[in-house]
């Protein structure tokens, strides 16, 4: 059978141009082998503080279905972990599979999940704005967790409720109060290492959080996503399935663990 990362390379239009950046040093995603993950003491809690009315609007923006939120001020903020100083929360979006046995991103001792959220933020105390910070050595912020398949999710339901809405490519709609924080786990426990952005423009500029607890969503909440189309309006139909990226080289990296 194929596996997750080559079954994606061989099939996927969406990924056959790039496996990974020529030169690329810090590529992202990852296969986290817990056992090489070295526990580092000093790593501090994550301390997350989001104003669930800096939510801006919801967009199909062809990769996958992103959350806007106005990073204007530091009203979402991040801090702790591995980080020096606070990030700011720009959007929040996720990656899946056609089917449940497949979908996520990064996976742990080689399981994949089902689907994975990252939640993206920006420093703004070394940039002045999000597409600087793109670009900047640990300019990013990005948490990802893993989704498993099981309970349904009623804090995910309401973003699933304006899906039908953003179905085609470029389609927006608006949605406003939303505190993301409900779709992170309650388990502090996380990975850390130097990655990438996994979709183009792949900018070497992201400090990974992956936390080790997924949360689960029902079957329902899943299918709605595969609803999605990776399409604009009056094209050929795809539906928006398998929009995650094959797993990187992990070169000269250690991924540090927050917890024994
Ligand atoms: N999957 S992920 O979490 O690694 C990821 C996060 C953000 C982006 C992104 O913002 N791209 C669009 C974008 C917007 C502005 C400027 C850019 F260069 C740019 F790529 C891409 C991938
Ligand atoms: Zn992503």
């Amino acid at each position: 059978t194929c596996t997750h990362a080559n079954r994606n390379a061989a099939l996927h239009p969406l990924w056959q141009s790039e496996l990974s950046i020529p030169g690329g040093t810090r590529q992202s995603p990852i296969n986290i082998q817990w056992r090489d993950s070295v526990y580092d003491p000093h790593l501090k809690p994550l301390k997350i503080h989001y104003d669930p009315a800096t939510c801006l609007y919801i967009w199909n923006n062809g990769y996958s279905f992103q959350v806007e939120f106005d990073d204007s001020t530091d009203k979402s903020v991040i801090m702790g972990g591995p980080m020096e100083n606070h990030y700011r929360l720009k959007q929040f979006h996720f990656h899946w599979g056609a089917i449940n046995e497949w979908g996520s991103e990064h996976t742990v001792d080689s399981k994949v999940y089902p689907g994975e959220l990252h939640l993206v933020h920006w420093n703004p105390v070394n940039s002045t704005s999000f597409e600087e910070a793109i670009m900047e050595n640990n300019g990013l912020v990005v948490i990802g967790v893993f989704l498993k398949l099981g309970a349904h999710h009623a804090g995910l339901q309401k973003l699933v409720d304006a899906l039908p809405a953003v179905r085609h490519k470029d389609t927006i709609v608006e949605f406003d109060v939303f505190d993301p924080s409900c779709l992170l786990p309650s388990c502090p426990d996380y990975w850390t290492y130097d990655g990438s952005l996994t979709t183009p423009p792949l900018t070497e500029s992201v400090t990974w959080i992956i936390k080790k607890a997924p949360i689960e969503v029902d079957e329902t909440q899943l299918e709605e996503f595969r609803m999605l189309l990776f399409t604009s309006d009056g094209e050929e139909e795809k539906r928006m399935v398998d929009n995650f990226r094959p797993l990187q080289p992990l070169m000269n990296r250690t991924v540090r663990s927050s917890f024994q």
